[in-house]
């Protein structure tokens, strides 16, 4: 049974924590010890301008399940405002926060990361989920003045879905998969138009006592694909099999592609969905975007034909987004099994 600290708590105001509560020390083993890594691989990065760009995200994908991406043509500004906008939701006060706070069983707003009912330590971060549009919550945290940060959250997203477009179709031709042909659901220009999403942003408070507090813990996405954008400060670290956990350092205008577990079925396990977790950092807050990519809701993914035949059976049973979510939600890290 998981035990549910994280419904017995109030929100923390963490600017008034100057040591760490016994709840947030995660240094026992069974919570996932959290240690340094000390990793000397490097994620891959890929110039989406460079002609062998397919070959680096397929070679990425099936070695790592992450990889960067730079000249992606999302503006420098935009992402400065996004940023702007996620740092000025964070430093509102608390109560106003609590305003748009999620709901037991909702998914928009803000609140603790939704994994954090499988641990019984807390983590040292807040979240905002956004789903479809923000305007209702952020009407309730800035009644005056909420329109500009709508605005940039849309066209934030409006960009982000143009990306995951085209980095789907990359994906899946790096994996021979022709999305014009072989998957309905991408649709007549292939540009993946009725893909759902949602929107994550993280905030990491600095922490006086990081090395034994969590800001994420690990976890796989279950996306097709997310998209994050960290600022300046490190924390995001992806585990590989044989290296270790691996840090992602922040690259000045990149972004961070991982590979979810969609993705993961889509593929039939070709391209592994990747375990990662976020660190914290004692002087320095960082802030962090994911946009979380899936399928239509009514679609079923499964295993592509393509990559299934009599020495590849699927390993894996058709699911739509929401299923799969359900999924996640009951068995956590468990659910791809
Ligand atoms: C569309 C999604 C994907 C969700 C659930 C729902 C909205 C919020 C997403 C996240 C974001 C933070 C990590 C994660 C693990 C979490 O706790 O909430 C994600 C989760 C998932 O990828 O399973
Ligand atoms: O903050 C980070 O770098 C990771 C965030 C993340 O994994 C998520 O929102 O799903
Ligand atoms: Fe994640």
């Amino acid at each position: 049974m998981p035990s549910r600290l994280s419904d017995q708590l109030k929100h923390p105001d963490f600017a008034s924590l100057h040591e760490l509560p016994d709840s947030y020390a995660w240094n026992q083993r069974d919570d996932g010890a959290v240690g340094e890594a000390f990793a000397t691989e490097v994620v891959p990065v890929v110039d989406l301008d460079d002609p062998n760009a397919l070959q680096g995200i397929g070679h990425a994908c099936r070695t790592w399940g992450v990889f960067q991406v730079t000249n992606h043509g999302i503006p420098r500004g935009l992402l400065d405002m996004v940023e702007c906008t996620c740092r000025t939701l964070f430093s509102l006060p608390l109560e106003q926060k609590l305003k748009a706070a999620r709901s037991p069983d909702g998914v928009s707003g803000y609140g603790f990361a939704r994994i954090s009912s499988f641990f019984s330590k807390l983590m040292w971060s807040e979240g905002f989920t956004i789903v479809g549009t923000p305007d209702e919550h952020f009407r309730q945290l800035w009644p005056h003045g909420y329109n500009k940060h709508c605005d940039v959250i849309k066209e934030y997203k409006e960009e982000m879905k143009k990306l995951a477009g085209r980095l789907m179709w990359l994906m899946l031709a790096s994996l021979g998969i022709i999305p014009n042909q072989d998957i309905e659901w991408a649709g007549p220009k292939a540009d993946f138009k009725e893909a759902s999403a949602a929107l994550q942003l993280n905030y990491y408070p600095a922490c006086p006592d990081p090395d034994r507090a969590m800001g994420l813990a690990a976890h796989t996405d279950s996306t097709l694909l997310t998209i994050l954008h960290q600022n300046n400060t490190s924390g995001l670290q992806v585990f590989k099999e044989g290296a270790g956990w691996v840090t992602v350092p922040p690259v000045p205008g990149g972004l961070v592609i991982n590979v979810g577990d969609l993705m993961h079925i889509l593929s039939n396990g070709t391209y592994q969905s990747v375990l990662h977790r976020a660190m914290v950092n004692r002087t320095r807050h960082r802030l962090s975007l994911a946009y979380l990519y899936g399928p239509p809701s009514c679609v079923e993914i499964s295993p592509h034909p393509k990559l299934v035949g009599p020495t590849h059976p699927p390993l894996y049973r058709p699911v739509t987004w929401n299923e799969y979510l359900h999924t996640k939600a009951k068995h956590f890290n468990k659910a791809l099994s």
